[in-house]
């Protein structure tokens, strides 16, 4: 695969893991004594169709997370970044450092993607302009008010809980970034803030395992999953 075919990631771990509760960084704790971050990261390294992959941490963790890249022997890792104050920040200083001409954006806490995933993802933006991972919901939506009372109940079956990784051709990714930060937008994941640029982005239906770590429970969920799969592996 030509370099030209091939694609750059940019990986999110910049946040604090508030609703996580515990004084270590969520993306730093251990899942089989190997830090979360790691064992995102070691899927996309490990894949032909990634290029080069750009982490993005807190200032004051550049140094660690470079020496467990060193340590775990990651290749495609060609830049560390400070990331800024909102996750959307993080991206784009991390989109800064992307040579590639198609990019995908990927949270540092889901760990459990799947190659095979990714590749459709990206296959699908080669083909649409811009493509995210998506499953359908399980449960019924409510639109709830201030008061806690129902003021709608939207169709479940157009209703996609949203994941990552997700991925666009770079130029309209940066492009989208600058008018939501000079419009004073924020946007929860990167789809929004292309989609009002008015670029059509395809959803591609993902695995309900690839959970976004946030809270305790995760952590039981994603340490059985580890176990599972190495019994599976
Ligand atoms: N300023 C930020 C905020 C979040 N993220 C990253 O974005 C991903 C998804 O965010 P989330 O799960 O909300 O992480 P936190 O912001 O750390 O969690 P919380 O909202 O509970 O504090 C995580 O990998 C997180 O590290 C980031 O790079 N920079
Ligand atoms: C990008 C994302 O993971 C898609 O589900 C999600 O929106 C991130 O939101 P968070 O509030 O930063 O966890």
């Amino acid at each position: 695969m030509d370099t030209q075919n091939r694609v750059g990631v940019v990986v999110v771990s910049a946040g604090r893991g508030s609703r996580m509760g515990t004084r270590e960084s969520k993306q730093y704790l251990l899942l089989e004594n190997k830090p979360i971050i790691m064992h995102t990261l070691e899927v996309f390294d490990r894949m032909p169709l990634v290029h080069e992959i750009v982490l993005v941490t807190g200032a004051e963790d550049v140094e660690r997370c470079a020496g467990w890249i060193a340590h775990y022997g990651l290749r495609k890792v060609v830049n560390i970044v400070p990331g800024g104050k909102e996750r959307q920040q993080s991206v784009y200083k991390g989109l800064l450092e992307i040579s590639t001409e198609w990019v995908m954006v990927h949270d540092g806490v889901r760990p459990f993607i799947e190659p095979e995933r990714i590749e459709a993802c990206y296959q699908k933006a080669l083909l649409a302009g811009a493509a995210v991972l998506a499953v359908p919901v399980k449960d019924t939506i409510k639109q709830v008010s201030g008061s806690g009372m129902i003021e709608a109940t939207p169709d479940r079956r157009s209703l996609w809980a949203i994941h990552t990784p997700q991925a666009f051709r770079l130029s309209d990714l940066l492009k989208a970034h600058e008018q939501a930060e000079a419009d004073g937008f924020a946007g929860t994941d990167d789809s929004m803030l292309v989609e009002r640029m008015g670029i059509p982005v395809a959803v591609v239906e993902g695995s309900y395992t690839n959970i976004k770590i946030t809270t305790p429970e995760d952590l039981e969920y994603a340490a059985f999953m580890l176990k599972r799969g190495e019994r599976e592996g």
